[in-house]
Formats: C-alpha cells, structure tokens, sequence
C-alpha cells in the first residue's frame, strides 16, 4: 500500500516511520524539510508540497500540530485541496476541535475525496511501538481501506461515527488527562512540603485503586525535575482550550479543567510550553512559593 504522510513531528515521524518498516510506500512531507532526512534513510521518498504529495498517493495521512496548522495545509497554496479528486483520500490524524474536521471534510467531499478523521491517544512510545489508539470517524469505507495502515500504526481502532465524533473523543480523553497531570503534580508537590518522599508516593498510588500508565512512566522523570518532550505541553493546552470550548457548546459546566486549563497558559507563559506537558508540575511548585515564602519570613 502506497501512502503520502504530512508532519514528522514528534508523532508524525514515529507513524510513518511505523509504516515504512512494514513495508508501506510513504511519501512523506514535512514543512521543515530537514525532518524527513532520517525517513529518506529508511526508505521514504520525499515531496515539495502537500499537494505533490496527493497528486502522487491515493491515501495521505496528516498529523499536525493544531487547527491552524491543519486548515493551512488543507486550503492553503499546494495545499490538499488542490489535487484532491474522486479516488483520492484524506486521513487527518491530527487533534483538533470537530469544526476543523468538518470544514476539512465539507472540502474535500465538494472535490469528489474522502476523509476520515482519526486523532490517536498514546503518546511518543506507543506511536514508536505501534500502540496507539486510534478515534476514527468519517467515510466508513475508507476507514476499513486504510485499517491495514491503523494496525500498524495502533493496538485498537475505534469506528465513532460521523465527522467530528473523533475529535470530540479525543479531546475529552485529553481533557481528563490534562487535569489529571495537574491534580498528580499537585500531588507531588503538596507530599513533598509535607516532609513525604515523594518517590514513596509513587509506589503508593501504583499499588492502590487510581494506578495507571502516565503516573508510572511520568512520576519519576517529573519528580528529577526532567520534561523531556513526549507530548508537548503547548499541545495539552491546546486540547483543554479545545475540550473547554466543547463544554461552551454543550453547557458543560468543568471547573477542575478549567484550573488546569489556567495551569497549562501559566506554564506556556514561563516559557514550558515545548517542553512536555508533565512540566506543569514546575508552575506548581513555583506557585506555591510565594506564600511558603511569606511563611518562612
Ligand atoms: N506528542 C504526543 O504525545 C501526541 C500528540 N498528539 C497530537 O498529534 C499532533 C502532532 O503532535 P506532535 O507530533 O507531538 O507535535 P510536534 O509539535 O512535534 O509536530 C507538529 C507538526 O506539525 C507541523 N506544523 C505545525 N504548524 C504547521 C503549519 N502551519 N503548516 C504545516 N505544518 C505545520 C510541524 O512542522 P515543523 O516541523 O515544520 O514545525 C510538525 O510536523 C498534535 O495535534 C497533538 O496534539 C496526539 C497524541 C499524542
Ligand atoms: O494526546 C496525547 C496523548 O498522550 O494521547
């Protein structure tokens, strides 16, 4: 199978080089060309734009930062819609709200193309180990088309229905886990002020009932203070501004998100938003100073 493959950032690079080592023909294009090097080494040809890459693969795939970036590469010059036709299609696996999907999708379907939208939850290891989970929506033909390319790529595939039903999933997975990593940094934080250790801590919230994979793989990288970018932290906001619209729409009243909503700007405006996400455990700490300050004076 022959697929274009649009953004080798953190994830993209991950997924298409997936691809690639099970024996699909990746195109690949990156808006920073120097990032597809190490897919070329592997294998991938490389195209000059979003549009050379349709007019060349009957699947193409994308995997971009934000809606902004994946309207740009949509209708942008070179973009998709300007080789997207009848027998084409369009993967869109990047997170974004269910409004981008659908403009993306209303485009493309007025060409005679077909979309699917389908954001992944797993971050940097699993989309390296082929683990995602997958939140398709959209063409239902096409998402059975491209399942040999789902399942390498990811552990399980959900089918949700119409355009915008994966997005919707997607961000209220994100939701839950940005505020989640605030109450856990908060955790962290408010045990060590106490004259706990922290790292005991850890062991005692993996042997009880609230154990899960991001406490495990998260806890002691954030306790050493290291936030090496798995998952970027201008990413996670992005996603809890996109969930919290959602709950505009909805009536949705969600206050704790809307905390770690607060927490995750206050880190971008430290300067942490490349960084990944767990560094909203260092605008804790750092919020806490001024009164434990005052106390000690
Ligand atoms: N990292 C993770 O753990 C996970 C991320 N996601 C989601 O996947 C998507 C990608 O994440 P990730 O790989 O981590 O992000 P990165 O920041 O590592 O990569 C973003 C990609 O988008 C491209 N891009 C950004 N703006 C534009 C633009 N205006 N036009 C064209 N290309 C653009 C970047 O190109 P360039 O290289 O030129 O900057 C890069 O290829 C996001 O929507 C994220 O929320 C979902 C699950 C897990
Ligand atoms: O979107 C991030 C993830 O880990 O999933």
């Amino acid at each position: 199978m022959e697929v274009g493959f649009l953004g080798l950032g953190i994830m993209g690079k991950a997924m298409s080089m997936n691809l690639l080592r099970h024996g699909f023909k990746v195109t690949v294009w990156n808006r920073t060309l120097s990032k597809s090097h190490e897919l070329v080494e592997h294998g991938a040809s490389v195209a000059e734009t979003p549009a050379e890459v349709v007019r060349k693969c009957k699947y193409t795939i994308a995997m971009l930062s934000d809606p902004s970036a994946a309207l740009s590469v949509v209708f942008g010059k070179d973009g998709i819609l300007e080789q997207i036709c009848a027998g084409k299609s369009y993967v869109d696996m990047s997170t974004v709200d269910a409004d981008t999907s659908s403009k993306i999708n209303e485009a493309i379907k007025e060409r005679g193309g077909y979309f699917l939208e389908a954001p992944v939850s797993g971050s940097k290891k699993p989309a390296e180990d082929g683990q995602l989970v997958i939140l398709a929506a959209g063409e239902k033909a096409l998402y059975e088309e491209v399942i040999p390319a789902f399942n390498v790529m990811g552990k399980k595939s959900f089918y949700l229905g119409q355009v915008g039903n994966g997005a919707k999933m997607k961000l209220v997975v994100n939701m839950i886990m940005g505020s989640m990593m605030n109450a856990f940094s908060e955790g962290l934080v408010l045990a060590g002020r106490s004259g706990l250790e922290p790292s005991v801590l850890l062991d005692v919230l993996d042997l009880g009932g609230i154990a899960n994979p991001m406490f495990r793989l998260k806890g002691p990288t954030m306790i050493q203070g290291s936030h090496s970018p798995a998952f970027p932290l201008k990413h996670q906001q992005k996603d809890m501004r996109l969930a919290l619209a959602l709950g505009d729409e909805t009536a949705t009243s969600m206050p704790v998100a809307a905390a770690a909503n607060e927490a995750f700007k206050k880190a971008r405006s430290m300067g942490l938003g490349d960084l990944d996400f767990s560094a909203v455990y260092e605008t804790v700490k750092t919020l806490e100073e001024p009164s434990r300050n005052s106390q000690l004076r």
